[in-house]
Order: structure tokens, then C-alpha cells, then sequence
């Protein structure tokens, strides 16, 4: 059984700028976890202290019970926002340095660079140098740099960033299979409609600070439901007051009402209900807020 991601009450300042307070949050073995936030909110400063590279002014990072020293960061694989390889070097030749580095024999690295090159769809690539590659490869290649030591924590600072279509959805497999290999994998992305399909939980961060923690889902329907509801007049407004509505938006050219309910408060029927005595429904639908919007409200 791994151990799980320990992040516990993080501060940490740059002269004046606070960058972080009391950043806590963990991710479990087999646990997918997305981490966003506007620019500036502190992610890479997090991870950068996940990994030991950055000190904490206070807090403290731990495997399970393991505090993350020289052995336990070993078991890290890390992909940081500046992207790190070296550009003279050849791909294979590189990953295989990198992975004899975290201990495997000169046969094992040989293999784990095969396997991931090939996984990753740049094993034509091995005998170029990595500045020759575009910067999507070199993305790839700095992925199988994280994984090639058989890590048993995932680390990646934006992953998704710059990636074609093809390459999101081999980075977004990879991804879901270590999780599913049992191992805590946390990446960060401002992609959120590919963070709400992949991730078991999120955390919104903004200013440093840990606004919004949990499951997707549950994040979502938190706050509330929107009901839209096309046809009748919606001069007339009708929707206000209504027990459990907790605000309504009208837009007149389109005759649609935009509610949002607390669906503990009132059922969606009793709103179609009162909607169809106010006039005909040519259209009802019922969803709950994007990743995106709930981002929007959490950091406003
Ligand atoms: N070495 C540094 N010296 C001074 N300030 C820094 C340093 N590194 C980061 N900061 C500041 O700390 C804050 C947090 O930065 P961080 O890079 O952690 O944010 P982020 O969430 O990763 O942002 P982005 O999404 O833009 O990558 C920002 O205000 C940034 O300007």
C-alpha cells in the first residue's frame, strides 16, 4: 500500500508577497488530484515545496508518516514548470541518465526509456537531441523523465500545457493508469473542462490560499442547481420569489429564464409546474455548474 500526499499548513513569503497561508490539502493513494488556480495563486510554489526544492517558512510535507528527505523525494517522479532537460543531450540517452540517477541498473534504465518512449509515442525520437524536438515532444519526454524511475508519487506542474489533442489524451491515460496503479498523482492545469473529466477531487487555490476542496461532484452540485426555462414571458419575472429559487436571470430577446435552485428547498417539477401557468414551455433543462464556473466564483 503507498502512502498518501501530506500537505500540512504551508506558509510561505517572498519578501512582502505572502505566497502562501496555510496551504492544506492531501492526496490519497489512487487518487487523481487537480490543482488550479489563477496565475500567481501558488501551485508551483506548492509543488516546488512537495518536491524539497523550495523551503516552507513554515509546515511541513509528508509521505504518510515519512518526512520528504533525500530517499523519500527518490520516490517522487516531478515534472516542474520550467521544464528542466537538457537540450544538447539525446532524448534516450538522457532518460537513461535520469533513471540511473534514481538508482536503476544501466539494463533497467534501458528498458523503463524504451518502454516510456514507446508509451509516449516519441520512441523515433531517442537519438535526437531534445532542442530538435518541438516543444509538445520535449513535453512527452519530460513526462517519461517523471515516470522512469517507477515513482510511487506523481508531481506534474501543468502537464496539459501546449499538448495537441492526441498527445492530452496519452498524457491523460498515463495519468489515470498510475492513479489506478495505486499511487497519488497531482498535476496542475488551467484546462478545467479536462480537469473536471480526469480528477477525483480538486483544489481551487487563489492568493495563496486553499478556497475549494473536494470532489468534483460535490463541489458542483454545493452550489446549486440551474434550471433553464425557455417560453414564457419573462417580463413579467415570473420565477422571483419563489421559495428555494435562489436567484433568476432573464433574458428577454431569448424568452428563457435562467434559475438557479436549491434542490433541497423546491423539486424542479414544481418550478415547470409554475412556469407552465405563466405560459408555454418549449424548452426545460436542468445541469449543475462547470468546474469552470464554479472557478469563477470560488476566486471572485
Ligand atoms: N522566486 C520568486 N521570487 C519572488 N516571488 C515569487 C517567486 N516565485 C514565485 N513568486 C510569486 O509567488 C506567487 C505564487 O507564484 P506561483 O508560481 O506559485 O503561482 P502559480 O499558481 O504556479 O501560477 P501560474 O499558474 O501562473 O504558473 C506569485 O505572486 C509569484 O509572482
Amino acid at each position: 500500500m503507498n502512502d498518501p500526499l501530506i500537505i500540512d499548513g504551508l506558509h510561505k513569503r517572498y519578501g512582502d508577497l505572502i505566497a502562501l497561508q496555510d496551504m492544506t490539502f492531501q492526496v490519497a493513494p489512487g487518487e487523481l488530484f487537480g490543482f488550479v488556480g489563477s496565475n500567481g495563486a501558488g501551485k508551483s510554489t506548492t509543488m516546488r515545496i512537495i518536491l524539497g526544492v523550495l523551503a516552507a517558512d513554515a509546515g511541513r510535507v509528508t509521505l504518510g508518516d515519512r518526512p520528504i528527505d533525500l530517499r523519500t523525494r527518490r520516490e517522487i517522479g516531478y515534472m516542474p514548470e520550467e521544464r528542466g532537460l537538457y537540450p544538447k543531450m539525446k532524448v534516450g540517452d538522457q532518460l537513461v541518465f535520469l533513471a540511473k540517477l534514481h538508482g536503476l541498473s544501466t539494463s533497467a534504465a534501458e528498458d523503463s526509456m524504451r518502454h516510456w518512449t514507446a508509451r509516449l509515442g516519441i520512441d523515433q525520437r531517442v537519438g535526437d537531441d531534445v532542442a530538435d524536438l518541438s516543444l509538445g515532444n520535449q513535453q512527452r519526454v519530460q513526462l517519461a523523465a517523471a515516470l522512469i524511475h517507477d515513482p510511487r508519487v506523481l508531481v506534474l506542474d501543468e502537464p496539459f500545457s501546449g499538448l495537441d489533442p492526441v498527445a492530452v489524451d496519452v498524457m491523460s491515460d498515463v495519468l489515470k493508469e498510475k492513479a489506478a496503479e495505486g499511487i497519488p498523482v497531482i498535476f496542475s492545469s488551467h484546462q478545467l473542462d479536462l480537469v473536471q473529466r480526469l480528477c477525483d477531487r480538486v483544489g481551487i487555490v487563489s492568493r495563496g490560499q486553499m478556497r475549494a476542496l473536494g470532489r468534483v461532484d460535490d463541489l458542483r452540485a454545493r452550489d446549486g442547481v440551474t434550471l433553464e426555462v425557455a417560453g414564457p414571458d419573462v417580463t413579467t419575472r415570473w420565477a422571483d420569489g419563489l421559495p428555494g429559487v435562489l436567484g433568476a436571470d432573464y433574458d428577454i430577446e431569448r424568452r428563457t429564464a435562467a434559475l438557479r435552485i436549491d434542490p433541497d428547498q423546491v423539486d424542479d417539477q414544481t418550478i415547470l409546474a409554475t412556469a407552465l401557468r405563466a405560459g408555454p414551455v418549449h424548452r426545460f433543462a436542468r445541469s449543475t455548474p462547470s468546474l469552470t464556473e464554479l472557478f469563477r466564483e470560488v476566486v471572485a
